[in-house]
C-alpha cells in the first residue's frame, strides 16, 4: 500500500491551481469533469502519481464557500530552505501566517503558509527534515 493523494474541497479551482503551481512550485498533473455529479478535480504534485504522492483539488461547481471547522491542520511540505521559500512567497502575494524559524523546543526550520481557501501549509527546510521535534 501506499499513500496516493489528499483531497481539499476548494472554492475556485484556477485561483488554487495558480497558488500551487506559480507560488509553490507543483506541476498540474491532470485534471477531470464528472458532469453527472458536478465537480471537477485537479492533481497536482511534485512528480507522477505512480511515485508520489498527489494533492487532488476538488471543485464543486457552484460552491464557493465551505466551513473548515477546527479540525484540519496542514500539509507538510520539504523545501531547501523556508527562509528563500517565504521571501518568494511573500513576494507572490500569499499570506505567511507563521514566520519561518526553528519549532517551538527544537530545531526543525518550519513556517506555515495559507493557501487561497486558507487551508494551512507547513514549510520544512530539507535538512531538518525528519530530526523531530529535538533534532
Ligand atoms: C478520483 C478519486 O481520487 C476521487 O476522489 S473521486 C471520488 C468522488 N469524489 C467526489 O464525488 C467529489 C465531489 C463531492 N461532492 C465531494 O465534495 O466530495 C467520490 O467521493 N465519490 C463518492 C462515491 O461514492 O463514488
Ligand atoms: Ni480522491
Amino acid at each position: 500500500m501506499r499513500l496516493l493523494h489528499t483531497m481539499l474541497r476548494v472554492a475556485n479551482l484556477e485561483k488554487s491551481i495558480a497558488f500551487y503551481t506559480d507560488v509553490l512550485g507543483m506541476k498540474l498533473l491532470r485534471t477531470s469533469e464528472n458532469k453527472e455529479y458536478q465537480y471537477t478535480l485537479a492533481f497536482l504534485g511534485y512528480g507522477n502519481e505512480s511515485e508520489n504522492t498527489v494533492l487532488e483539488l476538488t471543485y464543486n461547481w457552484g460552491t464557493d464557500s465551505y466551513d473548515h471547522g477546527t479540525a484540519f491542520g496542514h500539509l507538510a511540505i520539504e523545501v531547501e530552505s523556508v527562509y528563500s521559500a517565504c521571501d518568494k512567497i511573500a513576494t507572490s502575494g500569499a499570506k505567511i501566517v507563521r514566520q519561518p524559524g526553528p519549532v517551538k523546543g527544537g530545531s526543525t526550520e518550519i513556517a506555515f503558509v495559507e493557501d487561497p481557501d486558507g487551508y494551512k501549509i507547513e514549510l520544512i527546510t530539507a535538512k531538518s527534515a525528519g530530526k523531530g521535534l529535538e533534532g
